[in-house]
């Protein structure tokens, strides 16, 4: 038999007083799956997480959570969890104390708390630092004593908006390292980010919301096969950073700056290049334009790739436009 999904998303739609910010968004989570949400800024991802866990009341339409209403239920809203980009724990006591006082506010029976507290530690990897008062722990640490706060519950349904923004390389891994190991618990997790490696890292589905509708809802495997299959993409490294002249004749080849030092095709503009895909071709069509070429690579398109057409509004081909169901 399968399980019953962790949450359900069926038409929704929400409005901050008359302006709308989610329409027709339909959506099911099982359990133990990892799913990135992407969209541009003002997209709408922070309130469908707050829709899910909540703390907003849909306009139209329903979210059930674990088989309940949020809205309605405090018992449901126990098996969410929100862990907000701001660390909102006491930094005068200790991981551990944070964590005691957090299982009493959620209700948790008094016999409960200390394995309670105990399994969040470990599971977000704190063990060694429980005893160290929170505010003296660094930006990375302190996230995740935030997410082990949210862990009390042992939630269904795991919101997470942009986990590692701000921290360095080294918390990041250390973050990822424990929501890797998350959906073991049976938990779905659903994270915003706007950093694509983390979305590949972690996510086995991916969302792109835009304008408060899923444009793109698919299997991070299935949608990146069917973007590889394609022809390759180019990468110019530069010498130099390109002037006037070598910027144009870049940009007619099918090139954006990803940085000063390098462009690169996407999969659209790449039909484009002078010579096709052929980089002898496109080498000799740069040089003759005086661009202080280094290197040209043949780059793999990730979902940096995808995200960008389906934000322009022109999805691959064979992907169906998530608003066609509705
Ligand atoms: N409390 C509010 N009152 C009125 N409008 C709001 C409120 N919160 C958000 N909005 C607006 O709703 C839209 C969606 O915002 P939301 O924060 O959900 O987007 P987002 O995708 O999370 O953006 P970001 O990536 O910048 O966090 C935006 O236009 C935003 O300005």
């Amino acid at each position: 038999m399968t399980p019953d999904p962790a949450a359900t998303v069926r038409d929704l739609a929400f409005s901050y007083r008359n302006r709308r910010v989610l329409d027709r968004v339909d959506l099911v989570f099982a359990r133990g799956e990892t799913v990135a949400l992407l969209g541009p800024n003002g997209a709408g991802k922070t309130s469908l997480m707050r829709l899910l866990a909540g703390r907003l009341v849909p306009e139209r339409g329903s979210v059930r959570v674990a088989g309940g209403d949020p809205g309605r239920s405090s018992a449901v809203r126990r098996a969410i969890a929100w862990v907000p980009q701001e660390v909102a724990l006491y930094p005068r006591l200790t991981v551990r104390e944070n964590l005691e006082v957090f299982a009493r506010l959620l209700g948790l029976p008094r016999a409960a708390r200390a394995p309670a507290v105990a399994r969040a530690l470990t599971r977000t990897g704190l063990d060694d630092v429980a005893s160290r008062l929170v505010g003296v722990l660094s930006g990375g640490y302190q996230r995740r004593a935030n997410i082990a706060a949210a862990l009390l519950g042992e939630p269904a349904l795991v919101l997470l908006d942009e986990p590692t923004q701000g921290v360095d390389q080294a918390a990041r891994a250390a973050i990822h390292a424990v929501l890797e190991r998350l959906p073991e618990t049976g938990a779905a997790l659903l994270v915003a980010t706007h950093d694509f490696a983390e979305a590949e890292r972690l996510a086995g589905r991916v969302l792109v919301l835009q304008d408060g509708r899923i444009r793109l809802d698919g299997r991070l495997a299935d949608l990146l096969a069917r973007l590889r299959a394609g022809p390759p993409e180019h990468e110019v490294a530069l010498a130099e950073a390109a002037g006037p002249a070598a910027a144009a004749a870049l940009r007619q080849a099918g090139f954006h700056p990803a940085s000063p030092l390098v462009w690169q095709t996407d999969r659209r503009a790449g039909d484009t290049v002078a010579g096709g895909r052929d980089g002898a071709a496109l080498l000799a069509h740069l040089r003759r334009h005086g661009v202080p070429v280094r290197e040209i690579r043949v780059r793999e398109p990730g979902l940096d790739v995808l995200y960008r057409d389906v934000t322009a509004g022109e999805p691959p081909a064979d992907l169906r436009p998530v608003e066609a169901v509705a």
